[in-house]
Order: C-alpha cells, then sequence, then structure tokens
C-alpha cells in the first residue's frame, strides 16, 4: 500500500526519459545550464549548475536541473552530486526578478517548477549529495537539505534568511530545514532569518562535514555515497522514499493550494516592498 502511493508519487513528477540510453548523458533537450560527468570508476554523477554569475534559481536552470536529475536516475548512476561551477556560489536561491511585480501566469510556472525541483531531488531514488562550494542562501540552502549529505567549504553562508526580506516560506520548504536540524534551531533559525557561517552550519549539524577544496568535497560525498554499497538498491531507494514519504506528502497533497497560497502572498503589497527593498540592498552592496 505504501509502497503504491509512493511508486504513484513518484509517477506523477518523472514522466520522461527513462526510455533513452543514457550513458553518455548529453544535455540535449535543456538549456545547458547544467553539466553531468559521470565518472567511469565509481559510476557517480557529478551535476553542476552553471548559470552565471551566481546561479539564480530561473526557469530554465530548475528545467534543466529537473531534466539532468532525471537522466542522471533513469541511467542507473550509482550516486548523485549536486554542486556549482562557480568557485563562490553554490546558488543564490530563487530569481528575485521572477518575483518583482511578476506576470501572473508565469508566477505560476515559475512557482510549479520550483516544486517540481524540490520532489525530483527529494524523491531521487539514487544517492545524493551536495558539494556546496559557494554560498547557499535560500532556495540554494533548501536545494542543499533535500540531498542526502552535505559537505561544505569554508568561508561560506548557508541557510533560509527569508523572513529578512518578508517572505514566508512554504511548510514544505520548512520540513526540509526540519530533515536536517532540530525542530527549535529551524524555528529560531527561520525567524531569525539566519545564514550560518560554514563552522556554524556544521556545529548545528545542517551540514555533515566540511572540506578544504572542491576536489575534496566531491571526493568526500562520493565516499558517503560509497556507504551504500551493501544495501541493495531496490530496497534503498523504497526506504529512502518511505522515510521521506510525510514531507512529500505536505507538498503532494495540496499543490495547487500551495501555488494559490504562495502566488496571493507574492502579490501583496508586504511582500513586494520588502523584495523591492531587498533587490536594492544586493545593488548597493556594490
Ligand atoms: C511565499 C513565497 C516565498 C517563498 C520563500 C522561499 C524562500 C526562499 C526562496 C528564495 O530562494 S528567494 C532568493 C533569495 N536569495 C537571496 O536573497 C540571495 C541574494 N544574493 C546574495 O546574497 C549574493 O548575490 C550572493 C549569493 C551572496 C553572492 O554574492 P556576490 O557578491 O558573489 O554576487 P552579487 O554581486 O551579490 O550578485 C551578482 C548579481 O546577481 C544578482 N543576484 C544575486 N542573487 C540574486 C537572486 N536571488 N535573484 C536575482 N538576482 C540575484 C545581483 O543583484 C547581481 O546583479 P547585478 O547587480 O550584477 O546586475
Amino acid at each position: 500500500m505504501l509502497r503504491n502511493s509512493l511508486i504513484g508519487s513518484l509517477r506523477q513528477i518523472k514522466p520522461i526519459l527513462c526510455s533513452q540510453s543514457l550513458r553518455s548523458l548529453s544535455n540535449g533537450a535543456n538549456s545547458g545550464l547544467t553539466t553531468i560527468e559521470v565518472d567511469d570508476k565509481s559510476g557517480i554523477a557529478t551535476l553542476s549548475m552553471n548559470l552565471p554569475p551566481v546561479n539564480t534559481l530561473t526557469l530554465n536552470l530548475m528545467h534543466d536541473l529537473i531534466d539532468s536529475i532525471n537522466q542522471i536516475e533513469c541511467n542507473k548512476s550509482r550516486g548523485l552530486i549536486l554542486t556549482s561551477s562557480n568557485d563562490k556560489v553554490f546558488s543564490a536561491g530563487l530569481d528575485l526578478k521572477e518575483l518583482y511585480k511578476p506576470d501572473q501566469e508565469r508566477l505560476k510556472e515559475f512557482w510549479t517548477i520550483f516544486q517540481d525541483l524540490w520532489l525530483a531531488l527529494h524523491l531521487c531514488g539514487i544517492p545524493t549529495a551536495a558539494a556546496i562550494n559557494g554560498h547557499a542562501p535560500a532556495a540554494g540552502c533548501i536545494m542543499a537539505t533535500a540531498c542526502e549529505y552535505r559537505v561544505m567549504l569554508p568561508d561560506f553562508v548557508i541557510g533560509v534568511h527569508a523572513t529578512r526580506f518578508s517572505f514566508l516560506v512554504s511548510k514544505w520548504m520548512m520540513l526540509s530545514y526540519q530533515s536536517v536540524l532540530p525542530r527549535r534551531i529551524v524555528e529560531r533559525a527561520l525567524n531569525q532569518g539566519k545564514l550560518f557561517s560554514t563552522q556554524e552550519a556544521l556545529e548545528v549539524g545542517l551540514i555533515d562535514e566540511v572540506a578544504g577544496s572542491k576536489k575534496e568535497a566531491l571526493a568526500q560525498c562520493a565516499a558517503f555515497i560509497g556507504t551504500f554499497d551493501k544495501a541493495n538498491p531496490i530496497a534503498r531507494t523504497l526506504t529512502k522514499r518511505m522515510c521521506r514519504d510525510s514531507d512529500v506528502t505536505e507538498l503532494l497533497r495540496d499543490r495547487a493550494g500551495d501555488l494559490r497560497a504562495c502566488v496571493d502572498y507574492i502579490n501583496t503589497p508586504l511582500f513586494q516592498e520588502g523584495l523591492s527593498a531587498h533587490l536594492e540592498g544586493l545593488k548597493e552592496k556594490k
């Protein structure tokens, strides 16, 4: 029963790609904002975000990420490591320009694909890890927490600082955060809009390890993925999905309701004013 519902949920977000032969993983169908490299020896795929300057989650980048996750999973890679081609920023989170004075239809599409991306990462059947080689604010952090393991480089920040610019996170985003941090820390950090330094993130458990370089981070993520070698892959996948079922169900049971609530909130003067000030702040810091 549970297995069927998990597999059923997955089908909703994975309609494509598995029929293709994909050992050489080309990004033909997408915009080329991601690259996939599969290590021949380990069979682990490294998925890099490559949208200068700061990997903002635009519609195209989110589309490419979902497409790439599907390809990697369908190709039976041994694991997936999410990282960035930029050496200062993992991802700056959602593209704020899409949220400021938005076109309503485009905003709906934008929010829906963000939900899809979260589901694709959350339900990815193979082991996932994030090599966080730069700043990871807001949705950058949410993507990392959807992975099973996080290795971060020193002197960067990670966290959901949404309250600083009048954002209200959806419950499924909060659950992502809460799946790696104790509830009391999540409550405080979300309310403060806290961005954790690498060291603070390690101390609270938001990340699992610190690495000295990107190469080391990738190796540490690969070592984590290797820890599942003795597990039967199908049993592992179903167990992972069972562990994540309640978080995923929170979104799946009323995706349309979440979309409506977010669109309504994004259109409020409170949000638009907070966002306008935040965008100004980003410009002024130059
Ligand atoms: C009910 C709905 C609410 C849902 C709430 C969900 C929670 C979170 C969703 C989000 O993800 S919202 C996105 C929030 N992200 C941020 O606030 C990050 C802002 N960016 C930064 O702090 C910094 O850019 C950085 C990531 C620390 C990197 O700093 P760096 O000095 O390397 O680069 P910058 O000069 O600041 O930026 C370069 C360039 O990019 C523009 N930019 C940066 N981030 C964003 C963004 N998220 N969206 C759009 N544009 C962004 C920045 O303005 C610069 O532009 P130019 O001035 O060069 O034109």
